[in-house]
């Protein structure tokens, strides 16, 4: 946790240069961390690192908005008995709390774009100290790194054992964002859109049953105000242009696990785990319970 807390204080760094102007809210192209933080960054030494074997998995989950990063984050954090954190639900808590950002937060994230990574590194940084408080250990981070600017800052704090990239067509994510809900009351996910894609070209047919609510959250259901056509689309073409670079950083680490979605989770989970050698976690916990 040594290393985390280097992050800490490094968001603190980074809350102070937003305090005195320094930083955007927004993630503009060329926009950079405050000289002071990136000389910290640079000059500080490294922080002694445990050997992962010592300690609770530090995984990252990658992928397209909709692909599905949420569910599989989720339930593999709940096996593995460590927090998933989504830094897209930590920015929608900001957005709810009608907090001095929330405004200007909402016009970026409704139109789709990332917000800066200043702040972004400050919500994460006070999550996991609160996660600390608690006695959390290990993490699997959804929605973080976004940027190779992030990811690198990342790796001067802590060591990421895995990183897992979701993917699945184009077409497909589209249809899946546009079906995901929301229940107002419980919290919980769920979509509504029923994808029966025919193979073509040389690439396999997909299908994906809805995951629909119980019928207490049906007329509950909400959307996200992010989740319209244009802003996925928006959304898609932000991951290319911002967040590709951080699958090839991690490629070059050798840390990179590509997993091809075969279908909806009933088909997907079975061959996760399979992938990670967790089968036998799985079946244990099934037992336990
Ligand atoms: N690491 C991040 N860097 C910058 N912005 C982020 C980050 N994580 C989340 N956001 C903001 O929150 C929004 C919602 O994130 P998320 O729920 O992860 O969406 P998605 O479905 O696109 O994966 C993003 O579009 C972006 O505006």
């Amino acid at each position: 946790m040594a290393a985390l807390h280097r992050l800490l204080r490094s968001s603190a760094a980074v809350a102070a240069a937003a305090r005195r102007g320094l930083c955007t809210v927004e993630s503009e192209p060329g926009a950079r961390f405050p000289a002071g933080l990136a000389r910290r960054a640079a000059a500080e030494p490294p922080p002694a690192r445990r050997g992962s074997e010592d300690r609770s998995v530090q995984w990252v989950f990658l992928g397209c908005p909709g692909v599905g990063k949420g569910t599989y984050a989720s339930r593999l954090s709940q096996l593995l008995g460590v927090p998933h954190i989504a830094t897209g639900d930590l920015v929608r808590e900001e957005l709810a709390s009608s907090g001095p950002l929330s405004r200007q937060l909402a016009e970026i994230v409704n139109q789709g774009k990332l917000v800066s990574d200043e702040i972004i590194i400050n919500l994460l940084s006070k999550r996991l100290e609160q996660g600390e408080a608690k006695g959390e250990s290990g993490f699997i981070l959804d929605g973080f790194p976004r940027t190779v600017r992030q990811a690198e800052i990342l790796d001067g704090v802590t060591d990421i054992d895995l990183v897992i990239n979701l993917k699945l067509r184009e077409d497909v994510l589209v249809e899946k964002c546009l079906g995901r809900r929301i229940c107002s009351q419980c919290g919980g996910n769920f979509n509504l859109a029923s994808i029966d894609v025919k193979g073509e070209n040389g690439q396999p047919g997909i299908n994906m049953a809805p995951l629909l609510p119980p019928a207490h959250c049906m007329s509950k259901l909400i959307t996200r105000a992010d989740d319209t056509e244009e802003v996925v689309k928006e959304r898609l073409r932000i991951y290319d242009e911002k967040s590709q670079p951080v699958e090839e950083f991690y490629r070059g680490q050798g840390k990179l696990l590509e997993f091809d979605l075969p279908g909806g989770i009933p088909e997907s989970w079975p061959k996760l785990l399979q992938v990670l050698n967790l089968e036998d976690h799985d079946h244990k916990q099934l037992a336990a319970a």
